[in-house]
C-alpha cells in the first residue's frame, strides 16, 4: 500500500512542510527592532513565519501557489500593514476575508480567534496578528489534509466528477501521471461517451502517460464505467480512474446519471468506487462550496480536487469548505502542465495565501 505523493520528497534536513509556527520562538530578531517579547509567548515578535529552505523543485510550485494567490492574500496582508491594531484594522480583516471568498461562518470564526489571541497574547502591533491569523488559518484548514491512499483495494477505483471545465480530465491526467511515476498501473475510463472531444482528450493524457483507456462513442456511461473496471481487474491494473462528464448539480437528470454510474461501478466490484473525488475550480470561490455540497449529497464524496490556484483572487473558499463541509483535499492544482498538481498542506496554504 501506498499514499500519493511525494515524488521526490524534499530532503529531510529541510522538512518542506513544517515552518516555523507563529506560536514558537524562532530565531529571534534584533532587540533593537523588535522590543523583545511582547505579552506571553504566544506571540513572538518575528515576522510573519517564512518557511525553510525546501528543495528547488517544491519551492518553484510553493512560489507559483503564492503568486496564484497573491490576487487574494495582497488584499488580506495589506490590512497588517498599519501601526496599530484596532477596531479599523478587524474591520477591513473581515472585508478583506469576505472578499476572498472565506464565507461569513469562516470569517467570524477567524476574526474571533484572532481578536480572542490578540487580547490574551497582549499583541500590539498588527505583524503579530498576521502570525496569529495563519495560525488560526492553518488549524482550520488542517482537517482538510490527507493523502490519497492507493492498494489497499486492488484496483482501486477512483470516480472523478465535477461541473463543466472544472480541470477534472487535466487532472486526471496528472494524477495518472504520478500515479505511474509511482510505479502504479492504472486503466483510465472515459465515461464522458457524448463529448467526442472530451475522449479524445482523456485519450491524449492516456498516451503521454503510456497508460489504457477504455472509451466508447455514445451509450451509457456506466456501462463504460462497468467495463472499465472489469477490464482493471481481470488486468491485474492498480488503480481505474473513472472521468465523468461535466455538470450542474442543478442538472438532476445528470445528477442521476452519475448516481447510477456509482451503482453499476459497484455491481462490478463490491467495494468501489473506493474513492469519489470532485474537481472544483478555485476561481469560483463561495459556489465552489456549494457544488461541495451538492455533489456530495448525491455521491459521498472522499476527497476533492482543487484546481486553477495558480491564478486566483478566491482562495479563501478552501476556509469555507474547511469551516462548513471539511471534506480532505487531496490535491490542489497550480497550472496546466503534468507536474502542476501538489499535495495539500495547510500551513503552506496558509502562508501563500497571506503572503
Ligand atoms: N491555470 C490552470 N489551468 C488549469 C488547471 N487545471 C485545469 N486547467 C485548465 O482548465 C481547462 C479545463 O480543464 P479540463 O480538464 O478540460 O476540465 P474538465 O473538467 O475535464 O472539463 P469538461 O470535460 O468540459 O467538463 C483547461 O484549459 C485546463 O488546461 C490548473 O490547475 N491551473
Amino acid at each position: 500500500m501506498f499514499s500519493f505523493f511525494r515524488k521526490k520528497p524534499a530532503p529531510t534536513s529541510a522538512p518542506p512542510a513544517a515552518p516555523a509556527p507563529a506560536t514558537a520562538a524562532p530565531t529571534a530578531p534584533p532587540a533593537a527592532k523588535t522590543g523583545g517579547l511582547i505579552g506571553s509567548a504566544l506571540v513572538a515578535p518575528m515576522e510573519v513565519p517564512v518557511a525553510p529552505a525546501v528543495a528547488p523543485e517544491r519551492q518553484s510550485w510553493l512560489n507559483r501557489l503564492s503568486d496564484g494567490l497573491r490576487k487574494t492574500g495582497s488584499s488580506i496582508s495589506l490590512v497588517f500593514t498599519g501601526a496599530t491594531i484596532d477596531d479599523a484594522l478587524y474591520e477591513e480583516l473581515e472585508a478583506a476575508l469576505l472578499m476572498a471568498d472565506t464565507g461569513v461562518a469562516a470569517t467570524e470564526f477567524l476574526l474571533n480567534e484572532v481578536k480572542r489571541k490578540v487580547q490574551a497574547s497582549g499583541a500590539t502591533r498588527p505583524v503579530q496578528a498576521k502570525n496569529i491569523l495563519v495560525d488560526a488559518l492553518t488549524q482550520l484548514l488542517k482537517p482538510l489534509e490527507k493523502p490519497l491512499v492507493i492498494g489497499e483495494r486492488q484496483p482501486t477505483v477512483i470516480m472523478v466528477a465535477g461541473v463543466n471545465g472544472a480541470g477534472k480530465t487535466t487532472s486526471i491526467g496528472k494524477l495518472t501521471r504520478h500515479l505511474a511515476d509511482g510505479g502504479a498501473s492504472v486503466l483510465l475510463a472515459a465515461a464522458d461517451t457524448f463529448r467526442a472531444a472530451a475522449r479524445e482528450q482523456l485519450a491524449v493524457w492516456a498516451d503521454r502517460n503510456r497508460v489504457e483507456i477504455v472509451s466508447q462513442e455514445g451509450g451509457d456511461p456506466a456501462a463504460v464505467s462497468f467495463d472499465a473496471v472489469t477490464a482493471g481487474r481481470a488486468r491485474g491494473k492498480n488503480v481505474v480512474i473513472v472521468d465523468t462528464a461535466g455538470r450542474l448539480p442543478t442538472q438532476l437528470h445528470l445528477m442521476e446519471e452519475l448516481r447510477k454510474i456509482k451503482r453499476v461501478v459497484t455491481k462490478a466490484e463490491a467495494t468501489a468506487p473506493h474513492e469519489v473525488l470532485l474537481v472544483i475550480d478555485g476561481n469560483t470561490g463561495q459556489n465552489a462550496l456549494q457544488q461541495v455540497k451538492a455533489f456530495d449529497e448525491a455521491l459521498g464524496l472522499t476527497g476533492l480536487v482543487v484546481t486553477k490556484l495558480d491564478g486566483t483572487a478566491k482562495g479563501g473558499v478552501l476556509a469555507a469548505i474547511a469551516q462548513e463541509k471539511p471534506i480532505p483535499v487531496y490535491f490542489i492544482g497550480v497550472g496546466e502542465k503534468l507536474e502542476d498538481l501538489e499535495t495539500f498542506n495547510a500551513r503552506e496554504f496558509a502562508l501563500a495565501l497571506l503572503a
